[in-house]
């Protein structure tokens, strides 16, 4: 008998990417408020053997115009070989010199374009690793070291309603009872066991009188607040001695390495980023001035799954903790999310998930396969990611897509429409 194995490869055939736009409410932040729809891309990768994987990323134009780039030079290459991937896109975008399309909508992002554009071709050829097995996508990345991953309450203050639109469902949250409130419904329905505020909109003196006002609610939940660099060193010193005690940690209260290091001399609690450390060769210099103690990985812009384990492990390495960042996301994203943080040893932190802010209807998933309870998600067990492409959702939201008009996130642009005078340069206080 012989103990030769054939494997089978499987070799990018075709490359399918289609914008679409779901549903978003008017949430602030620092540099304006969502606009009524929100952009995302979704990657199918063909093989020559039939399989098809998937991916999820941002819609903004001069990200799909990369993506569309990337995906020409993909063709041939197997799905096993993420080396021969990277290369591929980085050679494609080779002469890319272009910073947009990010889909972060100003805020501060210094994040590499070739690993935004290889993450969702990189989570699509593990979709497809996996299903080729028969085995879960965290079975790829070392192993789901738990069953189920918790996520956060992520919090926002709002507008009642989209301008000249009847109010929706969540309703106004423009002061700490609102937030309360809006806390207590988003915990009754997913039962989530972390919170965090987006902060940056109010005087920093409104927002610490909401997290206290949180903390008061909730007592036995950890609680952050995130203004996205908003604050001045002194602001951020100030606020982080009104929350001593109260939230384990203070994410992105200003701008920039040299800043958040001088903060974080001056408070008790953990500074956390997905601001000034959104790349590996921003690493070395955070840690060389201890700038940060927490790292929100985000496998959309640090190049995938595998690298994002890459980057588990150097946070493990310098005694860095980890956390999870998030964007508006539709389900391929928070299926990805999830097989990443059920493998990632050093995640202990409840992961970041804008889910709750869409509308359940607008999704490109087959539902079922993704489910909050408790705060948390069951790991998909099936082969792959787990979920599969809802073909007449897509079909819908691409026409949302096409429809709507927006090709670009602009929070700024949408805010002056209502406030002309707006003005989103930071530091704001
Ligand atoms: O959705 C938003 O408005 C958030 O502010 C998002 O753009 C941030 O990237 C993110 O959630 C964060 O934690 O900074
Ligand atoms: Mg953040």
């Amino acid at each position: 008998m012989s103990n030769e194995v054939t494997a089978e490869r499987h070799r990018i055939a075709e490359v399918r990417i289609t914008p679409i736009a779901f549903r978003d409410l008017p949430l602030l932040n620092t540099v304006g408020v969502h606009e009524p729809l929100a952009l995302r891309a979704v990657v199918e990768v063909v093989t020559d053997s039939g399989l098809v994987g998937l991916g999820e990323s941002y819609g903004d134009a001069g990200h799909l115009d990369r993506l569309r780039v990337a995906a020409q030079a993909i063709t041939g290459i197997d799905v096993w070989h993420t080396h021969a991937l990277a290369a591929a896109v980085h050679g494609a975008l080779a002469a890319d010199r272009g910073t947009g399309g990010h889909g972060m909508s100003g805020m501060v992002t210094g994040s590499s374009t070739v690993d935004r554009v290889m993450s969702p071709f990189e989570v699509a050829c593990l979709d497809i690793r996996g299903k080729s097995i028969g085995r879960p996508v965290a079975d790829l990345l070392g192993g789901a070291l738990r069953d189920r991953v918790d996520y956060s309450a992520y919090l926002f203050y709002k507008w009642a309603g989209h301008p000249g639109a009847a109010d929706d469902a969540w309703g106004a949250a423009l002061d700490p009872a609102q937030i309360v409130a809006q806390a207590q419904r988003m915990i009754d329905a997913y039962g989530f066991t972390a919170i965090k505020l987006k902060g940056g909109v109010f005087r920093p003196e409104a927002e610490v009188e909401a997290v206290l006002a949180l903390r008061d609610a909730f007592p036995d939940h950890p609680l952050r607040i995130d203004p996205n660099g908003a604050w001045t060193a002194a602001t951020a010193i100030r606020v982080g001695a009104g929350l001593d005690g109260v939230i384990e940690y203070l994410e992105d209260p200003t701008t920039g390495i040299d800043a958040m290091a001088q903060v974080a001399r001056e408070v008790s609690m953990p500074l956390a980023t997905n601001m000034c450390v959104v790349a590996f060769d921003q690493v070395k210099p955070a840690v060389a001035q201890d700038a940060v103690q927490v790292v929100l990985s985000d496998h959309h812009f640090w190049g995938g799954l595998e690298r994002s384990r890459s980057l588990a492990a150097i946070c493990d390495t310098f005694g860095l903790g980890l956390s999870m960042h998030s964007n508006s996301h539709l389900g391929i994203s928070l299926a990805a999310m999830t097989h990443l943080a059920a493998a990632t040893p050093n995640l202990t932190y409840a992961c970041d998930t804008h889910w709750p802010w869409k509308d359940p209807a607008d999704d490109v998933i087959v539902p079922g396969a993704l489910a909050f309870s408790g705060g948390s998600v069951a790991v998909p067990t099936a082969p792959g990611l787990g979920v599969e492409l809802d073909r007449d959702a897509l079909a819908r939201l691409h026409e949302q897509y096409l429809s709507g008009g927006i090709r670009e996130r602009d929070d700024t642009g949408y805010m002056r429409r209502f406030e002309p005078g707006f003005d989103p340069s930071a530091p704001r206080w």
